[in-house]
């Protein structure tokens, strides 16, 4: 751990100003993605995590607004308040949009999302897309785009990159449109890209498929990735480090190895037994039961107290404070539950709740 972050969060919050009330949908996280990394952002459906991420590129959809905390992108600020008064405003060296479009998105930091098909046009070849990407953001003429265009498909793995450059995405099975839009992040060379969820719509081997080539590219290019995902099983295929998030929180940071070993939170707990492992049947599941409450209006104390199996009376009222439980190999194992705090929760009563109800599960899935 010599290097620095190149992606610090602090105390991040996000809001949505709705008519039927204020959404917080990211209330204070705080993470940080090294040189090189690969760091997941896993949690159920609804918990912020997308928002999270439209957060760190600022674009943030209406009616949504970054309320507080500090975003830092090597020595950029992305977001960054102070005090005036009674309101918070942003500091003089945090970007502007204009700035942010032309310094950071795309060329420094390079989202991916779910759907390929909303970040291809359907009119123009796939090749034709590429190339202009390329145009557009490094400068190259535009026969070595074409060229640099063709090596990016091969490196991503597009059989024949030269007679597929002429085809359109309809043409393009959904594993390989999201190796097109790896190949257009990558084109780039940015330091950090930013997936959300790219691998859910495919089924398991095509996914499987990915997550070997995005490991490889991050061997050959050292770029870094935040990776946000509802599935466990994907945080164990490529992650090095991991933050568990929910209901705009983040509950749990560890390594991988830590937290899958030496789980701390009853959730991640929960999410880590509601996913298919070797040494399981897929009988023995347990799906995560109850439904996340609202952001609008959190619970009190713990959020997870409704559905947290280990939940106590206590965990009603006192709201827990996300610290540092152990380390391990000099990173930080973060959680955010009584139990490891000194505030009564060995002597505190169990409570009644949706786990202990035998509510009907949801499963994990979005
Ligand atoms: N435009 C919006 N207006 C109001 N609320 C919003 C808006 N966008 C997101 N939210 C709310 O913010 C919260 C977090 O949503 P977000 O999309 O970040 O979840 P997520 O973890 O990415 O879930 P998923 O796995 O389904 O993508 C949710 O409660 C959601 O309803
Ligand atoms: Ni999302």
């Amino acid at each position: 751990m010599t290097d620095e972050p190149i992606l610090t969060v602090e105390n991040l919050k996000t809001q949505f100003f709705t008519e039927q009330g204020v959404v917080r949908a990211v209330d204070g996280i705080s993470f940080d993605v090294y040189p090189g990394e690969i760091v997941g952002l896993v949690g159920e459906s609804g918990a912020g995590k997308s928002v999270a991420t439209s957060s760190v590129m600022r674009l943030v959809d209406n009616p949504g607004e970054i309320v507080g905390g500090e975003i830092t992108y090597k020595n950029k600020t992305l977001v960054g308040f102070e005090r005036a008064g009674d309101e918070l405003v942003p500091r003089d060296e945090m970007l502007t949009n204009e700035e942010m479009r032309t310094q950071v998105r795309g060329n420094e930091i390079a989202i991916i999302f779910q759907d390929p098909m909303e970040s291809l046009n359907p009119v123009y070849t796939i090749g034709h897309q590429l190339k202009e990407f390329i145009l557009l953001n490094r400068e190259l003429d535009k026969k070595a785009a074409r060229e640099e265009a063709i090596t990016m498909l091969r490196e991503v793995g597009i059989p024949e990159p030269e007679e597929r450059f002429d085809d359109y995405p309809h043409e393009f099975s959904g594993g390989m449109r999201q190796r097109v839009l790896i190949a257009m992040a990558l084109a780039c060379q940015p330091e950090l890209i930013i997936a959300d969820e790219p691998t859910t719509a495919l089924d398991v081997t095509v996914e499987g498929q990915i997550l070997e080539l995005v490991k490889e590219l991050q061997e050959e290019y050292g770029t870094s990735f935040l990776w946000v995902t509802h599935d466990m099983g994907v945080v164990a295929e490529i992650c090095d480090r991991v933050n568990v998030m929910y209901l705009g929180e983040i509950v749990e940071q560890a390594t991988v190895d830590e937290l899958f070993y030496e789980t701390q939170h009853p959730y991640t707990n929960a999410l880590l037994n509601s996913i298919p492992r070797p040494d399981q049947t897929i009988e023995e599941l347990v799906p995560i039961k109850g439904v996340m409450p609202e952001a609008i209006n959190p619970p009190s104390g713990c959020r997870f107290h409704t559905r947290c199996p280990d939940a106590r009376e206590v965990c009603t009222e006192i709201e827990p404070t996300y610290s540092e439980i152990t380390t391990y190999d000099g990173w930080p194992h973060n959680a955010s539950c009584l139990k490891h705090e000194d505030v009564g929760y060995d002597v505190s009563e169990p409570i009644e709740n949706e786990a202990r109800k035998g509510t009907e599960g949801t499963e994990v899935v979005q």
